[in-house]
């Protein structure tokens, strides 16, 4: 049979297909995208489950002049094979080649730069007043999925469209789960719609949206004759269709929170090809970080466990396996996440809510208005702070040391490793007089070792590594291990002295003067943007005592950090082994 994908540039070119073809072309896209994620990986199961969607939003529409924004873009895997970039999807993810998330700089078919879910409502929406101010008459669908119009965001995209009459079609692809399974009466909402069982109002109609649905997924006719009465139909409306994550790759289908992004796997039978695997290998943050929740939990009846919408990814699920009751995973709802902490902790709950550090930039005001403000003992854990790797620009955790270290009242710490993640969340929980962050990184440390009995560490005291002589480096955080051997690197290295300072606020100030009045040069070093961060906070120290040492800040430059793995985006960043030898053997 002859291939239909290998002809495809274009989604012009799949409008000429005859609708008889185009099951082919679904099977086709379905293996080109298993083919690929089996050796490159990246996100699998949300896009196997929009292969029909996506063949019939660009079959239906006439993309790009109309616009369709995809929520999260972990689902548009089809949409970039079918918009130009079939050729070049064995480079998604990795350095130099194309963005795992639609991105507008990459292609015109990309409307709208997305990673973070629940925004794609409001940007169609956007996009649909300002064709009507323009006069022009197009198309705006948002392809929105279950989990991710929960969000607090969507529900206002939602709000503000219904008293609209703009041109937006919102396509509500609901496969019943997110990353983990999805929470909350909406989902429950939805799942009595599908079932027949719904009695109440339909709540999409009670919003002003021209509701039609529920209808299979996977069924490209049925798809296609909807998407075309749906454009004739003026004003907002929603489109409910029920899909299945992984749909088409049996394994994927029955463990639908492995294969949301399963890392390599044989992609005829679809197991997964375990990492060459080392039995003393240093457990993940994540894991030292769950299972000393638990551990704490045990003893102490007041704490409180809260992620939104990453319970496997954080390990939170340890919890919520041990402590069902006090573990809860609010859905994708980061600014509710704290508040519910703030919350809590006015009832004297000694609450950890855990938060990935770039979703955590949704919940800016919670933390100050809500938390700091009121000083409220919130224990923060920012997960994947630093670098993450393949995700890229819209995940990496660099901006939390920054948007921080203003706020007054809020103590931010970086452990260098997992023993000190293990005593801060240990000494958080014996009674904090005030909120603190915890920010540490993706994957696995150093410390093989890591179930030490606890300490207490004692509030903004910073900890000596190594004597020297001339030079200070003074890092944060799980940087500090590249610090460590980018010195041993070094043949003479007696002139460099190595702090932790553990703390960006409240710092050390004895330590600092210390340091200051004993070398000539210091380095400040952090996985974080470099403005406003921990070096910046050490230059405000200097400045306001007068001290005139040289003092070179490391870390993320005024730029975004695109994607690649881990070891090349140190590389770029001058913070691999290697750079940072580098930078402090020109100062000897
Ligand atoms: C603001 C924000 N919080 C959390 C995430 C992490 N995240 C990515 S995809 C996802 C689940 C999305 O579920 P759903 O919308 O149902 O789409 P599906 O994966 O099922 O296609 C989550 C929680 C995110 N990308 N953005
Ligand atoms: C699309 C998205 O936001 C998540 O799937 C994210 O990629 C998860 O990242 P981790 O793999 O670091 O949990
Ligand atoms: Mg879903």
């Amino acid at each position: 049979m002859k291939n239909i994908l290998n002809n495809i540039q274009t989604p012009k070119d799949l409008r000429e297909l005859a609708k008889i073809e185009l099951p082919q072309l679904a099977q086709e896209l379905r293996q080109f995208i298993i083919d690929i994620v089996a050796t490159k990986e990246g996100h699998l199961g949300a896009s196997l489950g929009v292969v029909e969607l996506t063949i019939a939003l660009h079959y239906v529409f006439d993309t790009p002049d109309d616009l369709l924004v995809w929520d999260v873009g972990h689902q548009a895997y089809g949409h970039k094979i079918l918009t130009g970039r079939r050729d070049v999807f064995h480079t998604n993810r990795q350095l130099d080649g194309i963005s795992g998330f639609p991105k507008r700089s990459e292609s015109t078919y990309d409307t709208f730069g997305v990673g973070h879910s629940s925004t794609s409502i409001s940007a169609a929406l956007g996009m649909a007043i300002a064709s009507k101010l323009n006069h022009e008459k197009k198309h705006h669908i948002a392809v929105i999925g279950d989990a991710s119009i929960a969000s607090g965001m969507a529900f206002e995209g939602l709000n503000h469209a219904g008293v609209t009459n703009a041109n937006l079609l919102v396509v509500l692809n609901d496969n019943a789960i997110g990353i983990d399974p999805s929470v909350g009466a909406l989902k429950q909402y939805l799942t009595n719609v599908k079932k027949g069982t719904q009695k109440q109002d339909n709540i999409f109609e009670a919003l002003n949206f021209n509701y039609s649905g529920p209808i299979d997924g996977h069924n490209l006719d049925a798809l296609i004759r909807e998407l075309e009465r749906l454009k004739s139909v003026d004003g907002p409306k929603l489109l409910h269709v029920i899909t299945t994550k992984g749909k088409g790759l049996k394994q994927a289908e029955e463990n639908q929170v492995k294969y949301h992004a399963p890392g390599k796997f044989n992609s005829k039978t679809g197991d997964l090809i375990p990492k060459a695997h080392n039995s003393n290998e240093p457990p993940k943050f994540q894991d030292v970080f769950g299972h000393t929740l638990v551990e704490l939990a045990q003893s102490n009846q007041k704490i409180i466990g809260i992620t939104p919408a990453m319970p496997t990814g954080s390990s939170l699920k340890f919890m919520m396996e041990a402590f069902p009751e006090r573990a809860f995973d609010v859905g994708i709802a980061e600014q509710h996440a704290v508040t519910l902490a703030a919350g809590m902790a006015t009832q004297g709950f000694t609450v950890f809510c855990n938060v990935y550090s770039t979703f955590l930039q949704r919940a800016y005001d919670q933390i100050i208005h809500d938390v700091a403000l009121q000083d409220l003992p919130v224990i923060f854990c920012l997960d994947r702070a630093g670098l993450v790797g393949e995700d890229g620009a819209t995940h990496h955790g660099v901006f939390d040391l920054a948007y921080l270290r203003c706020i007054p009242n809020l103590i931010v710490f970086a452990p260098r490793n997992e023993i000190a993640l293990r005593n801060i969340m240990y000494t958080a929980q014996q009674g904090l007089k005030h909120p603190i962050a915890i920010r540490y990184p993706r994957g696995r440390g150093n410390t093989v070792d890591w179930k030490q009995p606890f300490e207490t560490i004692t509030i903004g005291k910073g900890v000596e590594l190594k004597k020297g002589t001339d030079i200070a480096v003074l890092s944060i955080g799980s940087i500090a291990h590249n610090v460590t051997k980018a010195i041993n690197e070094i043949e003479d290295n007696s002139k460099i002295a190595h702090y932790d300072m553990q703390f960006a606020k409240p710092l050390d100030e004895t330590l600092l003067h210390n340091i200051f009045n004993t070398y000539t040069t210091l380095f400040t070093v952090e996985e974080g943007t470099k403005i406003g961060g921990f070096g910046s906070a050490i230059l405000e120290f200097a400045a306001k005592h007068n001290y005139s040492n040289p003092i070179k800040t490391l870390g993320i430059n005024d730029a975004f950090v695109h994607h690649g793995n881990i070891k090349e985006l140190y590389n770029i960043c001058g913070l691999s082994i290697e750079k940072l030898s580098a930078s402090f053997s020109k100062e000897l």
